[in-house]
């Protein structure tokens, strides 16, 4: 656990970065700082590690000050990744990696070995080992940061902006491969962003943060996006939170409709045949695993990938009432494709259907209520 008590930052010019911070960040979790630009992120961030000393204030690591701790063995116990990964440029990507292995006196062959297996947990070839980080992608040389950061298995991680360099797909799936990590690492993570999705995406919890480093609010996602407690909250949090906020709630089991479905090579006539006037029809590989829908009057000759519309979303059968209306949604032929655990159609929904699942939520939410207890 990291506990901010009272703590502030003025910087010599008279800025007040943070203004009596009190927070707590629980062991195994993400919590996520994040708001405006110049609000306090990073100077908050780099105080735990002391990069940055607090005007007033303490942080503690479960009971431990501090300030009252070694400034040098403080940070070997705390990973860090920054923005572009900062990594050594005239250092191979193993020994990027070693670097605090090699600081706390592990020999080559253990620190190497220790590189190598890290490289593939963060999902990198082992063959990158002697690359440098210059013929690395952004997106693997984030990796490598990450990587470096684990290294001597700290039970802290710092993490500021790291996927922010990085395009969206690619942003995407560093976050995806976070967070299976830490699934299975389970550290305690500070998280600085100024991306609100990739908050709500990551944090186990969230802080916002007003200018002068103030905590706005702290919370799980979905509260969050359900019950800011202020305007500046809800602006920061966005005008789409609603539909964002079924993201976390699990969709209930909906009655699934049969579609007549077609293959790759299925002929014109073939496909016409068995959709009689359905215009769509859905097209899936011998597994059954859904591939898209073709409109059944563009079908010449044989059904191809060509005429494959890929603009439909497929929701899970375990999935979010979000993914589920977003397949709706998103289908040319209104019915949302749901795929069981294993990737086969299991059947598919209309938006409609959706909608009454998310008011019956909402009606058995409100009923389980308290009265009076609504609002917060
Ligand atoms: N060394 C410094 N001297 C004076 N002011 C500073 C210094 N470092 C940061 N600041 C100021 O402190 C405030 C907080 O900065 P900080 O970098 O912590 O914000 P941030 O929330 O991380 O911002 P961003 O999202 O733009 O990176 C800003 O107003 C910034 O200009």
């Amino acid at each position: 656990m990291i506990r901010f008590d009272s703590v502030s930052k003025e910087y010599p010019d008279g800025t007040v970065a943070v203004g009596g911070l009190e927070m707590t960040a629980p062991t195994g979790k993400i919590t996520v700082l994040v708001g405006p630009s110049g609000c306090g992120k990073t100077t908050s961030l780099r105080m735990i590690n002391r990069m940055i000393e607090p005007t007033s204030g303490r942080i503690w690591i479960d009971d431990r000050d501090t300030t009252t701790m070694d400034a040098a063995e403080l940070r070997r116990g705390i990973g860090y990744v920054i923005q572009q990964a900062g990594l050594f440029p005239h250092r191979t990507v193993a020994a990027n990696i070693a670097t605090v292995p090699m600081l706390l006196g592990w020999d080559r062959k253990k620190a190497r070995a220790r590189a190598l297996e890290l490289l593939e947990r963060v999902g990198l070839p082992t063959s990158f080992a002697d690359r440098y980080p210059s013929q690395l992608s952004g997106g693997q040389q984030q990796r490598v940061g990450v990587a470096r950061a684990l290294a001597a298995d700290p039970p802290v991680m710092l993490m500021d902006e790291p996927f922010s360099a990085v395009d969206p797909v690619v942003r995407d799936q560093l976050q995806d491969e976070f967070l299976r990590l830490q699934g299975d690492l389970g550290k305690t993570i500070v998280f600085v962003t100024h991306d609100i999705d990739e908050a709500i995406k990551l944090g186990d919890q969230v802080a916002v943060l007003r200018v002068g480093g103030k905590l706005a609010q702290i919370a799980e996602p979905a509260r969050l996006l359900g019950h800011p407690v202020d305007d500046f909250v809800a602006d920061f949090v966005g005008r789409d939170r609603g539909y964002r906020g079924l993201g976390f709630q699990r969709a209930p089991k909906l009655p699934l409709a049969a579609e007549t479905t077609a293959r790759l090579g299925d002929s014109a006539e073939q496909v016409r045949a068995a959709a009689g006037t359905e215009p769509w029809t859905l097209v899936v590989d011998e597994g059954r695993r859904p591939l898209g829908w073709v409109n059944t009057e563009q079908v010449a000759g044989t059904v191809s990938s060509e005429v494959l519309h890929r603009g439909g979303t497929v929701a899970s059968t375990n999935g979010t009432l979000r993914n589920l209306l977003d397949a709706a949604l998103s289908s040319p032929a209104r019915r949302g494709v749901v795929v069981d655990e294993d990737g086969t159609f299991a059947g598919t929904v209309l938006a409609h259907q959706v909608l009454d699942a998310i008011e019956s939520e909402r009606a058995a939410a409100a009923a389980a209520q308290p009265a009076g207890s609504a609002a917060r």
